[in-house]
């Protein structure tokens, strides 16, 4: 598949991250003679946060190309979007070329932030509004808007690369996220201007309260619960009538003076000066990955859409039985991946040894499972950030109720990093005392067991030290 990215900016540099580390070859069209180098240092960056986020490897990296031309970047394209300034002057003419240059069966996106679709449109172009959040190669949502069946076209491609398509049914200027952010940034520059609060005060008022909230459950269902036991009926008798009192001064926006805008950059270059904007973005995609992680576990927002992009990668088949990239949270303070995560990896190696066996999600829900009772983990090299860490496992004991696993985990560069020998035993989850396994996993282990039979014991196993 092959995405061509016209206007490499902030917005385009998000977009080229998110297709091409899903695998899809991407060409950009930029006459910015540094659209080259700012890309490049978005990829740096969306290269170490996006594969964190998943347990799995990604598909391998797509090719990336800078054409001279909107045809050369158009032609065989299977999505073009566009992400040149938000100014209709530009983005018109730039999005009649598009039109007549792209496949037919090609998605033509636009990333505004405020025009509707009909404006877009307004000249001939066949385009609808898919509008991202930055940075676009972490966040999933993607409000769409306009024709209905291109819109459901780009929600099909867009669930493939890990995105969350949000169909704005009814178009309007700012479709509905840059609404609310309208909304609090104008309210946040009346306090800045009134000398109410500074950029840093204004910032904790957010990061140490709502927005933390406003991750996991949005406004509605925050509200509901705060309405206590009688929910958001109760919520609303209570607080409905503040609306009409002078909480907000919404309806007014403070004039952009010189003098405004000097006291707003001055308070924002001491609070945050001393970081450069890619140091910036680094600690941002950090605290995202390691928020949308924890997302992950119960599924929800952010959280849910990256576990059912998880669960459609393709899986690790034996005798690999793990396959992912070193994310940055598992680095410590000597610059590798720690000792704790080397044990990480070869559980989740033994997890995915018992669902080859059959012992999966049904069956521990049928009331059967396997316990680790000892691990012995060998440390043979350094691994980092970054780095595609594969496990291979060889059963060396699978008879009864016990399971005798070791794993070896492999670098990228096929270098053994660890191996972890684990024994395991096959437990009743209900009265949490061992058994034997069920026929079919008995039967899977015994054949495994037959199929391997003449291979040698590997190399450092049942070994103590290195
Ligand atoms: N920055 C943000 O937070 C967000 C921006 N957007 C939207 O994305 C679009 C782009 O915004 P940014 O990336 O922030 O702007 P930007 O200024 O960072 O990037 C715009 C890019 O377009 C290039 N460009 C200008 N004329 C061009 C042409 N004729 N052909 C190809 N490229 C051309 C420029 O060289 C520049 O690299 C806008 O419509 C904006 O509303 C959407 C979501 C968030
Ligand atoms: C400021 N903005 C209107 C360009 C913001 C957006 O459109 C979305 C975002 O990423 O915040």
């Amino acid at each position: 598949m092959k995405a061509a990215i016209i206007g490499g900016g902030v917005i385009g540099g998000g977009w080229a991250a998110r297709f091409l580390l899903n695998g899809w070859d991407v060409v950009i069209h930029d006459p910015d003679p540094e659209a080259e180098r700012k890309i490049g240092e978005v990829l740096e960056n969306a290269r170490r946060a996006l594969p964190s986020l998943y347990d799995t490897a990604l598909p391998s990296e797509g090719s990336l190309r800078f054409a001279k031309d909107l045809a050369e970047a158009c032609s065989d394209a299977d999505w073009v979007q566009e992400s040149v300034p938000e100014r209709l002057d530009i983005k018109h003419p730039i999005l009649a070329q598009i039109t007549e240059l792209a496949p037919e069966h090609a998605v033509i996106g636009s990333s505004t932030s405020g025009f509707k679709p009909s404006e877009l449109t307004a000249k001939g172009a066949r385009v609808i509004v898919a509008h991202p959040f930055n940075p676009v190669y972490l966040l999933p949502l993607i409000e769409l808007v306009g024709d209905a069946d291109h819109c459901a076209r780009a929600a099909t491609v867009l669930e493939t690369v890990g995105m969350y398509p949000l169909h704005v049914r009814k178009e309007i200027d700012a479709h509905i996220a840059d609404r609310f952010l309208e909304a609090v940034w104008r309210e946040a520059l009346w306090l800045v201007k009134d000398g109410i609060a500074t950029t840093e005060e204004i910032d904790e008022a957010i990061r140490m309260g709502f927005g933390l909230r406003w991750a996991q459950m949005g406004l509605f269902e925050t509200y509901r619960v705060a309405g206590g036991e009688a929910g958001m009926k109760h919520f609303m008798a209570q607080f409905g009538p503040c609306l009409s009192w002078p909480w907000t001064k919404l309806m007014d926006v403070p004039e952009f003076t010189e003098e405004l805008v000097d006291l707003i950059a001055g308070q924002s270059d001491a609070q945050s000066g001393h970081m450069s904007i890619r140091e910036l973005e680094r600690l941002r995609d950090d605290n995202l990955v390691g928020i949308m992680r924890a997302l992950k576990h119960s599924g929800s927002g952010a959280g849910g859409v990256v576990a059912r992009h998880e669960a459609a990668l393709p899986r690790a088949e034996a005798p690999v039985t793990l396959d992912r990239q070193v994310p940055q949270a598992w680095t410590d303070y000597n610059g590798h991946m720690n000792e704790t995560h080397y044990l990480e990896a070869g559980s989740k190696a033994s997890d995915r040894f018992m669902e080859m066996v059959g012992a999966d999600a049904d069956y521990i829900a049928s009331g059967l499972s396997y316990f680790t009772v000892e691990n012995h983990v060998r440390y043979l090299d350094e691994v980092h950030a970054g780095d595609r860490l594969r496990a291979e496992t060889r059963m060396l004991d699978g008879a009864g109720k016990k399971l005798h696993l070791f794993h070896t985990l492999y670098r990228g560069d096929g270098t053994a990093a660890a191996t972890v020998e684990s024994l395991l035993l096959h437990v009743d989850l209900t009265t949490r005392k061992t058994c034997l396994p069920g026929p079919a996993v008995a039967e899977a282990l015994a054949k495994l067991a037959e199929a391997q039979a003449d291979l040698p014991t590997p190399e450092g196993a049942g070994k103590v030290g290195r």
